[in-house]
């Protein structure tokens, strides 16, 4: 390979096109690995206090601390700065919003002195506010890096009336946590009555404080909710009838009361989703935040899933996890993905989500392979743990008004695939689509995934809806894999590596992108970014943290102009190149100093003492 150019911090190549450069590309998000020793036929997972339902045949998993230094999956060494870190005194809240009162006091840390702060405060980034242009308002006032356009000389803070009219009484993301919410999960106020009613379907169910009901006399078989297609109304109905407890309890209303107060939503009346043909974004834990989400959207992506929330981080309040719940208005589509392994906490876990917030369709995640999931018996541990994957299905099913779905593997052995047999049971407890990533827990990424294998699947799941996943990176691919009878498909890395490529596959074309194109995304990123995380200090850096995520996936892509044959390969290294400018030859730079440059176009200088090394590590080479 002949060096073309070199620079302090990268050197790039031209791109010389023998084969023999491309060489596999072993992604490994979560490294690849080893089988582990976890007895799969049997349901061989810990039991902890989270749980109320016995379970006589489960094991114990002993928690040995040794362990967690070889938690894989977890990069748990790389360097981690809080944003928080990189402002040594910011400007207390209750400045910001008016001189209010400081709920501290005197022991808060923060500075009230205006004039002290701004003395201290960090040049501004740019010279207009996304968040004062779009909505009329900053809301973070004097903290915000860009907030010379809307601060006087005698810092007070300025307003557009006009352009705040069009906002009010306008919510663009919904299904934040309440403060009221998160108080009462905390102190167990939270109702969960169907979820109880279905729990106690279960002979050794713990809870003594309830009348029994005549739920607790019917087999969990007929609390199967097929959907609408495979089973006739009456079956599902008359079952969901018998289990309402005799009386009902009173109805408490905001208003007069309604036909929507009295009749609950009937199984075979749950909210439809059509999913056939659609373009799914995948869940993306990190990377599939709301603001990249807004950015496939705009390519075209037409479902959208938040990233996997563990069941029991959100029965607890914990806001980071309801943060991953969080909906833009332009998602039209849109569900959510969780994960846990029992199903008490599952069952009351989409209660909450159906009673708190707005989604079109709840996720179960039994595909994920990380140790910290799998070895609790979620994740793809469930598929081994069909038992508990029934209950939990039902339990969702029976809770829910909106349909639920399941992503899976093949399996988590290589040579051992069991989708297969799992679907047809899927399809009786009730599913309303299913999603299959075609390769096992085992293979990770090292592996291309087994269409064939998902071809025989979807015969398998029709008429549910069965959505193919793996390595699909341009329309061909998209084409192949539909070719093979999927209902529809998701994509994951794909989107990662070129967000276009929703437009590419509705468009059945290349799109020859080009690098000030690309760098038009990004900046919607990172404006999307400081409406979602903020535009002060904390805030920006927050942005630049996921940008960089996003950068060590998008870094990946080859221009369409430059291959030797089209389409590229998602499982080939991109070989060294240079760009036809130098912004496309630094965005195909694999180096974590340019990406740090690509960001500082964006969001300003870094910070002192910045470092970064991408969470899915597979993708930084220095
Ligand atoms: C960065 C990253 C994060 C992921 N997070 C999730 C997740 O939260 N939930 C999930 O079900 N799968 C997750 N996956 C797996 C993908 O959804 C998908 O199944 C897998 O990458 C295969 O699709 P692909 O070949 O199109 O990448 C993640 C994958 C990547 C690369």
């Amino acid at each position: 390979m002949e060096a073309i150019i070199s620079s302090s911090s990268c050197v790039f190549y031209r791109f010389l096109t023998t084969k023999d450069k491309f060489h596999t590309f072993i992604d490994a998000k979560y490294e690849v690995c080893q089988p582990d020793d976890t007895n799969e036929n049997n349901d061989t997972n810990n039991e902890t206090k989270e749980s109320s339902v016995e379970e006589p045949q489960v094991k114990k998993l002993k928690w040995d601390p040794e362990d967690k230094k070889r938690l894989r999956g977890q990069n748990k060494s790389r360097p981690h700065r809080k944003p928080t870190m990189y402002e040594e005194k910011p400007l207390c809240v209750s400045v910001i919003q008016g001189n209010r009162k400081c709920f501290y006091g005197d022991k808060c840390k923060f500075h009230h002195v205006v004039a002290d702060y701004m003395a201290s405060k960090p040049p501004d980034i740019g010279d207009s506010c996304h968040l004062f242009d779009t909505f009329g308002k900053c809301q973070y006032g004097l903290s915000c890096r860009f907030g010379k356009t809307h601060t006087t000389a005698d810092f007070q803070t300025l307003e557009k009336a006009d352009v705040m009219k069009t906002y009010e009484n306008r919510t663009p993301v919904k299904n934040s946590l309440t403060k009221d919410l998160q108080n009462s999960l905390r102190k167990r106020q939270v109702s969960f009555k169907k979820s109880e009613d279905y729990l106690k379907t279960f002979s050794n169910y713990k809870d003594k404080t309830e009348p029994k009901t005549l739920i607790s006399e019917m087999s969990i078989a007929t609390m199967t909710h097929k959907p609408m297609s495979m089973q006739p109304d009456a079956t599902v109905c008359s079952a969901k009838r018998q289990i309402s407890p005799e009386k009902p309890p009173a109805i408490k209303t905001a208003g007069p009361l309604t036909d929507v107060d009295v009749v609950r939503l009937r199984s075979c009346e749950k909210k439809q989703v059509d999913f056939r043909d659609k373009l799914y974004l995948a869940p993306l834990t990190t990377c599939g935040n709301l603001p990249f989400r807004r950015v496939c959207k705009r390519f075209g992506a037409d479902i959208t899933c938040g990233e996997m929330a563990m069941c029991t981080n959100l029965l607890q309040g914990q806001q980071s996890e309801w943060a991953l719940l969080k909906r833009h208005e332009s998602e039209d589509i849109f569900g959510v993905q969780v994960e846990g392994c029992f199903p008490d906490t599952m069952t009351r876990c989409a209660e909450l989500i159906n009673n708190h917030a707005q989604v079109d369709f709840v996720d179960i995640n039994s595909g994920c392979p990380i140790d910290l999931v799998y070895k609790k018996g979620g994740g793809c541990g469930l598929m081994a743990r069909t038992r508990k994957f029934e209950q939990i299905v039902k339990g969702m099913n029976y809770v829910l008004d909106v349909p639920l779905t399941v992503k899976i593997r093949t399996g988590v052995h290589e040579k051992s695939n069991i989708a297969h047999k799992l679907i047809p049971e899927l399809k009786n407890w009730g599913v309303s689509m299913i999603t299959l990533h075609g390769r096992s827990r085992e293979q990770r990424y090292t592996k291309l995934a087994d269409w064939d294998y998902i071809n025989t699947c979807a015969e398998l799941a029709s008429p549910v809806p069965l959505f193919g996943n793996g390595d699909i990176l341009s329309y061909e691919d998209a084409v192949k894999a539909k070719d093979t009878g999927v209902s529809g498909i998701m994509i994951a890395r794909g989107a990662l590596i070129k967000p276009w490529i929703f437009t590419e596959i509705k468009e059945s074309r290349h799109w020859d992108i080009s690098s000030t194109e690309r760098l038009d995304m990004l900046k919607d990123f990172t404006n999307f970014g400081l409406e979602h995380w903020g535009s002060d200090t904390r805030g920006v850096e927050k942005t630049r943290n996921f940008l960089l995520e996003w950068l060590s996936f998008m870094c990946r892509y080859i221009p369409v102009g430059l291959l030797e044959r089209v389409p590229q390969k998602i499982n080939e290294r991109p070989p060294y190149y240079m760009g036809r400018n130098y912004l496309e030859s630094l965005m195909a730079s694999q180096n974590v100093g340019d990406w740090v440059r690509i960001s500082e176009m964006l969001l300003g200088p870094v910070p002192k003492n910045f470092n970064f090394l991408p969470k899915h590590k597979a993708n930084s080479y220095k």
